[in-house]
């Protein structure tokens, strides 16, 4: 035997994976992951390393004890550019200025410090290829039977019990529980499973879930699942896998692949501690004495007990009690249970757990966060809802900022595309006029592209990843072209491949330089002051040149000085809401500002974006 897997070796010498990388790095030696394979000269040198540094096998012992505390010493140096995010917190500032005295009670203090947490992972893949069957496998191998009770009901995640430590499930596979946690702005993975079964290899819902996990940037492992079968074929599998640019490892690329199968369990150990290897690599850490943070994964009504949500810990520990706020509701916790069922009084990070306490059902993916009590909960709620007003309210203000619009414009832009053909041909002849399309300063992303009419599962990928839809010789049927409008995604159709091409050109030179200019609508003058009830302040007056326009930018002088800039939110004719008034009409304006005079000029204007050749 002449060449050895990386994590084979850290293994045999007793050292974290990290440091054994750290060691690699140093001796300049090139690896795609830890499951790469080095030559026997280097294993020789390592073991010479390992030797003269003392560490590795003579001090394994301590080391395993302490795995998070020597990984932090380890890399504490490397990692202290990290460290001021995590002080901020009162708990860490507080840490940081006891950790001199005592290092047994003290919060930790830096990244460094912070404990690790269990990965938590999702499964995702084609229908049928064996998502369900594999986390029941695992489920019923990996987690502890409860003492009382023992009926374990669905509660959206499951925590397994390994080898290597905690891996923790999500058990809703598929993914649009994937796509609806990260549509709020969550994200709970840290890992992706891509099922991928072997007698049938890569399917739409395949490149779908890939590309789901590609766009939420969540590294990903594939399992070839029912290798057990006769006409399993891990081989074309893998091959198919390079046609989407993921290289499995032996193959020279760093795509982890596992032959699987979820009916006989062939594999899922080895799986599972290609998890544990992946989650050591992500250096997973969360702060159990921090301030709580969690993202609902479920929620439902349960006939007996009421509202039942669970709840993922992401940061610090939530106990009987706390009161906790999701959007604009709180909730006090009346009880917890872990996702076997059992009552507990407290959790920390990377543990789900089911709650009983919300008045109404939290939505999958929404934030939780806690409060200290019932006062603090309904202020952050008070908060919340002016902030949103706000928002909402600022809504057209926000259109008129070049830099919201544009974002800084030195960076490196990327137009995110799901394409749709009639065939595969239709496909790659696009792909490849858009290959070469790409610049320096522009680059087209094609996350996923397919033959057939775009689906819900497309417009879910594109609303999260803010990607365009281009369809070509196919169309979005109606439910989808619905749901893609409430969501905001653009589906466009092309017969002419050209067309489509053009299109892509106006997408890349809307993304480099939309330039907007500001132009003048129109002015009036204020004749009177009435005080409205509901609307505060509305300005009675008359249009005396072009005309004004409902929620246009407003600008109020009085004299030769400019007394208010923001926004015109209302208009009325004669009690009516109207869009517009035209010059010589008398007209109510509300601004969104209540200090206007009789006499003032409004002028209004508009922004509005210039073509550029
Ligand atoms: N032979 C064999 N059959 C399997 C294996 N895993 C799953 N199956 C079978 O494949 C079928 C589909 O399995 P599921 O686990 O329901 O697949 P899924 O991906 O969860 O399917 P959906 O939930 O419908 O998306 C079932 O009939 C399973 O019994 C396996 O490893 N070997």
């Amino acid at each position: 035997m002449s060449k050895v897997r990386i994590y084979t070796l850290a293994k045999e010498l007793n050292l974290e994976n990290a440091r054994m990388l750290e060691i690699l790095d140093g001796l300049g030696v090139s690896y795609k992951s830890v499951s790469s394979t080095i030559e026997e000269d280097t294993v020789e040198l390592i073991k010479q390393i390992v030797a003269e540094e003392g560490t590795g096998s003579a001090d394994g012992e301590a080391q395993a004890a302490a795995p998070a505390e020597s990984q932090a010493t380890q890399s504490q140096a490397t990692q202290s550019q990290d460290a001021p995010e995590q002080q901020e917190t009162p708990q860490a500032a507080q840490a940081s200025a006891t950790a001199v005295q005592t290092r047994d009670d003290v919060a930790p203090a830096s990244k460094a410090e912070i404990p690790h947490r269990a990965p938590v992972v999702t499964i995702m893949g084609h229908v049928d290829h064996g998502k369900t069957s594999l986390l029941d496998y695992i489920r019923k191998t990996k987690v502890a039977a409860k003492e009382a009770g023992g009926i374990t009901q669905h509660v959206g995640a499951f925590e397994a019990q390994t080898s290597k430590g905690k891996i923790v499930f999500i058990d809703t596979p598929g993914h649009e529980a994937f796509t609806t946690i990260r549509a709020r702005g969550a994200n709970v993975a840290d890992i992706a499973i891509i099922v991928i079964a072997a007698d049938d290899s890569l399917m739409p819902q395949t490149r779908e879930a890939i590309a789901h996990a590609q766009a939420a940037k969540v590294p990903m492992i594939i399992a070839i699942n029912k290798m057990d079968l006769p006409q399993a074929n891990a081989d074309k599998v893998k091959t198919d896998l390079t046609q989407l640019n993921l290289v499995p490892e032996e193959y020279g690329g760093d795509l982890i692949v596992v032959p699987v199968s979820a009916r006989t369990g062939e594999g899922v150990e080895d799986l599972l501690e290609y998890i544990s290897l992946n989650a050591e690599l992500e250096d997973l850490r969360a702060d159990p004495n921090g301030q709580f943070s969690g993202v609902v994964i479920e929620g439902k009504v349960d006939k007996q007990s009421g509202v039942l949500a669970t709840v993922m810990v992401q940061e610090g520990t939530l106990h009987v009690g706390d009161f906790l706020v999701v959007g604009e509701n709180y909730g006090k916790i009346k009880a917890m249970m872990d996702s076997a069922g059992g009552r507990i009084k407290e959790a920390g990070p990377s543990t789900p757990v089911q709650i009983l306490g919300f008045s109404e059902v939290p939505t999958s993916g929404e934030k939780v966060s806690s409060a200290k009590n019932e006062h603090a909960a309904r202020d952050l709620i008070a908060s919340r809802a002016s902030d949103r007003r706000d928002a909402e309210g600022a809504q057209v203000l926000r259109k008129l900022t070049l830099e919201d619009m544009m974002g800084p414009l030195t960076t490196v832009r990327t137009v995110n595309l799901i394409l749709r053909a009639d065939t595969q041909g239709s496909v790659e002849a696009i792909q490849g006029i858009l290959a070469r399309k790409e610049s320096e300063d522009v680059k087209i992303n094609v996350m996923l592209s397919g033959i057939g009419a775009p689906t819900e599962g497309d417009v879910l990928l594109a609303s999260t990843a803010e990607a365009t839809i281009l369809c070509f010789s196919v169309t979005a049927p109606g439910s989808v072209t619905k749901i893609a409008d409430n969501k905001g995604v653009d589906i466009k159709s092309f017969r002419i491949i050209y067309e489509l091409i053009d299109e892509v050109d106006r997408l890349m030179k809307g993304n480099v330089e939309p330039v907007f200019e500001e132009k003048y609508l129109g002015r009036a003058e204020v004749r009177m002051v009435i005080k409205h009830p509901r609307f505060g302040n509305i300005a009675g007056s008359y249009v005396t040149d072009g005309s004004l326009k409902r929620n246009a930018k407003a600008k109020v002088t009085r004299g030769k000085e400019t007394v208010y800039e923001g926004t015109l939110v209302g208009l009325k004719r004669l009690k009516d809401d109207v869009r517009e008034v035209q010059t010589g009409y008398e007209c109510g304006i509300n601004l969104d500002w209540d200090g206007a005079e009789i006499g003032d000029i409004i002028e209004a204007s508009e922004m509005v974006e210039v073509e550029v050749a």
